[in-house]
């Protein structure tokens, strides 16, 4: 590995050229980003969104796709690099020996750039509950964090909230319903907010019976009706275990109780969620369905700049619905407020079992309701213990894999 570069590019005000860095005094848009799981859905909006800005990327990192990371390393020029394949590190080395990029792989390599505070804030866009000590090792550094990494808040959100308020860490959301959520708290009390209204678009199965999700495919399920997004959390969408893990990552962002999270079905997805004050005002915040609009929220709060995307013309939607969920066909969403009801391990418990059974029903080992059996079942069989250390988040993921893997096999 060759020699890690000046450890404080972004201390001085400079303007440079070729690949390097460019910093300008006193203009605090031109923040320093480093992207965790930069070749995904959310990683390449962010992307999309420094590219708008004109941002600095500090350091990017994927799974084992290693040609979008050169492709990305190329335009953006990072100081650094991680692939967490380290079967892949060897290559990637290779394909980016001529550029002044350190290259890293492994969990180590994560939190390496997590701890890394040349960038201003750390995009935590991985998939999967992998994301968990990333966001740990952030905050243990004081690095801000725009989190879409929704699972490290299932698994780990009282270890990660307690730790973001010891150290002054500052978590922004990137997640649809939570930005909004986040955007309409703004400017008001919160000790006077009565509840959150989270929307759910229903996803590709809305209204179906469970009789009729029997044998629905893995291309029926990743068929979701306004958003484009990776795999996994598209599944997600399906089961309605999306809104299950939203609900709890909306309990651990905003401090709330479960009776303070209402959950309604609004099919257009132009709603992103909506806040009720004790005066009964409801504050909803609307825009196309863009996560670019989230992701830069995150990036440039409390700044409100144009956006790489589309402006919402409420005339061509005419009519916005909303409806009751239906969780007894959808049961994920059930049992993921059964979850954060019982506390302690039981989240992470649910959250490991569905990782497990989503990719098993991608790779076609299982049926489409079979995930939310699982899910349900390594609940009820493995007991919730309370989680004082990572230790504790990671016994109960790891009894949560096995308890999935032997039922299927
Ligand atoms: N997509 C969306 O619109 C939204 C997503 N989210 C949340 O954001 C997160 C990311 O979702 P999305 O972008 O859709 O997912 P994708 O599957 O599109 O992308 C996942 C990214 O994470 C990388 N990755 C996976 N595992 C690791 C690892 N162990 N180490 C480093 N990088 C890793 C992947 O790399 P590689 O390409 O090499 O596999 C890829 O860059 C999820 O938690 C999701 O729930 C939240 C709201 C909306
Ligand atoms: C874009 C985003 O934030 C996703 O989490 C989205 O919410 C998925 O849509 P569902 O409402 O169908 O789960
Ligand atoms: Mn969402």
């Amino acid at each position: 590995m060759h020699k890690p570069h000046d450890v404080r590019p972004f201390a001085l005000h400079r303007v440079v050229f070729m690949g390097t860095w460019i910093k300008k005094e006193n203009d605090k848009m031109k923040k320093a980003i480093s992207i965790l799981g930069s070749t995904g859905s959310i990683g390449t909006q962010s992307l999309e969104v420094a590219r708008s800005h004109e941002m600095q990327i500090y350091a990017l990192a994927a799974n084992r796709n290693v040609d979008a990371l050169e492709q990305q390393a190329r335009e953006f020029l990072p100081k650094k690099v991680c692939i967490f394949e380290t079967e892949k590190y060897a290559e990637l080395k290779q394909r980016l020996a001529d550029l002044p990029v350190q290259v890293l792989c492994g969990m180590e390599g994560l939190c390496d750039i997590a701890s890394d505070k040349n960038a201003d804030i750390l995009i935590n866009s991985v998939v999967g509950m992998v994301g968990l000590l990333p966001t740990l090792t952030a905050i243990s550094a004081g690095l801000d964090i725009a989190l879409a990494n929704k699972e490290t808040l299932v698994a780990g959100g009282s270890l990660v909230m307690e730790q973001a308020a010891k150290k002054g860490v500052r978590i922004y959301p990137v997640d649809s319903e939570h930005s909004a959520i986040f955007q309409c708290l703004q400017g008001n009390r919160r000790e006077q907010l009565h509840k959150i209204i989270l929307t759910a678009s229903g996803g590709p199965f809305f209204g179906k019976t469970r009789q009729e999700l029997e044998h629905v495919t893995v291309a029926d399920a990743l068929n979701h009706p306004n958003w484009s997004m990776g795999n996994k959390i598209t599944i997600d969408s399906a089961t309605l275990m999306n809104k299950g893990l939203e609900f709890i990552e909306a309990k651990w962002l905003f401090d709330l109780t479960p009776e303070q999270i209402e959950i309604v079905v609004h099919r257009q997805s132009v709603v992103h969620s909506a806040v009720e004050y004790q005066d009964c005002s409801v504050i909803a915040q609307m825009g196309v369905p863009d996560m670019k609009i989230p992701i830069q929220y995150a990036l440039l709060y409390p700044e409100r700049l144009p956006c790489p995307t589309k402006h919402l013309s409420l005339t061509d939607y005419g009519t916005l619905t909303f409806e009751k969920p239906d969780m007894e066909t959808f049961s994920c969403l059930k049992t993921a407020i059964a979850a954060i009801t019982t506390g302690g391990t039981a989240p992470c418990i649910v959250n490991g079992a569905n990782e497990v059974a989503v990719a098993a029903f991608l790779s076609g080992k299982i049926r489409f309701l079979d995930i939310g059996a699982l899910a349900q079942k390594a609940m009820e069989m493995i007991p919730a213990t309370k989680i004082e250390t990572y230790e504790d988040v990671m016994r109960a993921d790891t009894k949560a894999r096995e308890f999935v893997r032997n039922t299927i096999a």
